[in-house]
């Protein structure tokens, strides 16, 4: 029998009000540990997507399930969510932004501070940890950001354009670095949703990428994630299955084959 899925998005149309559906017949079945690209042009719903999944929102039509419950609220306490842009709190230290859903649970001050070192130190920054954000460089921040999404032990984890702020060299060393995170078996074995614009990001960091267009779900590809272990990142780029797969990806991304 099929494992319980982690999200089970059925037949869902999703509206703002007074606008016409976002979403339309918008189905998603994700099992456990398995981690999705949601990809699509500007505004095709990709960021709604990923709302409805944590909870933000409702649908008009259709169900949502996140690891059995349909409630909104509940929904929301079994993922952990990473907005656009890294969001951390410019007036906490590194430390103390890492440790915000630990302390959010109610863990007391000395057990978080041990296990926010244990973060930092996974996440290459534990001489980081008493400075600013703005100390840090845009990777640096967004390896904090990872890693307070992940220490919220939420078995989803739903991320909009993780990476999108970073220039191209810092993007691909922290896509091989979440790469590694995410394949490490503990303490982040995580189902995840990720939204991004980079098809190379969408193949290498998914087993499967889904294509979304006009609110609709147009296609779905099996991502790079499992094929891509234990390979350099140019080794998979120069992958001629890699080449053909993301020609295919930006050629549907571009409208055509329609
Ligand atoms: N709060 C809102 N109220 C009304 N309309 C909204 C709201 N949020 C988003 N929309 C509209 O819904 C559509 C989908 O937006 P969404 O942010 O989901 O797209 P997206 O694919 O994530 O876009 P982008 O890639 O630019 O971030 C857009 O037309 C947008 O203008």
């Amino acid at each position: 029998m099929p494992p319980t899925p982690a999200v089970a998005v059925d037949d869902v149309d999703v509206a703002y009000p007074n606008t016409p559906a976002v979403l339309r017949d918008v189905g998603l079945v994700v099992p456990p540990g398995e981690h999705v690209a949601v990809i699509g042009r500007s505004g095709c719903g990709k960021s709604t997507l990923l709302h409805l999944i944590g909870g933000l929102l409702d649908p008009a039509r259709g169900t949502v399930v996140v690891h059995g419950d349909s409630d909104g609220r509940a929904r929301l306490s079994h993922c952990a969510l990473m907005p656009q842009g890294d969001s951390l709190l410019p007036w906490f230290s590194v430390r103390d932004n890492v440790a915000v859903p630990l302390r959010n649970a109610g863990v007391r001050r000395r057990a978080a501070r041990a296990r926010t070192a244990e973060a930092l130190a996974w996440c290459g920054l534990q001489h980081h940890g008493l400075q600013r954000p703005d100390q840090l460089s845009g990777g640096m921040r967004q390896r904090a950001a990872l890693a307070r999404a992940l220490l919220a032990d939420k078995p989803v984890l739903l991320a909009d354009e993780p990476l999108g702020a970073l220039d191209a060299i810092t993007r691909a060393e922290i896509q091989d670095w979440l790469h590694g995170m995410l394949t490490a078996p503990e303490p982040q074995a995580t189902t995840m949703v990720m939204v991004t614009h980079d098809v190379d990001e969408a193949l290498l960091l998914s087993h499967r990428v889904v294509l979304l267009a006009d609110g609709r779900v147009r296609r779905t590809w099996p991502g790079w994630f499992d094929r891509r272990a234990g390979r350099a990142r140019e080794d998979v780029l120069a992958d001629p299955g890699f080449a053909a797969d993301r020609s295919a990806l930006l050629r549907e991304l571009a409208g055509g084959d329609r």
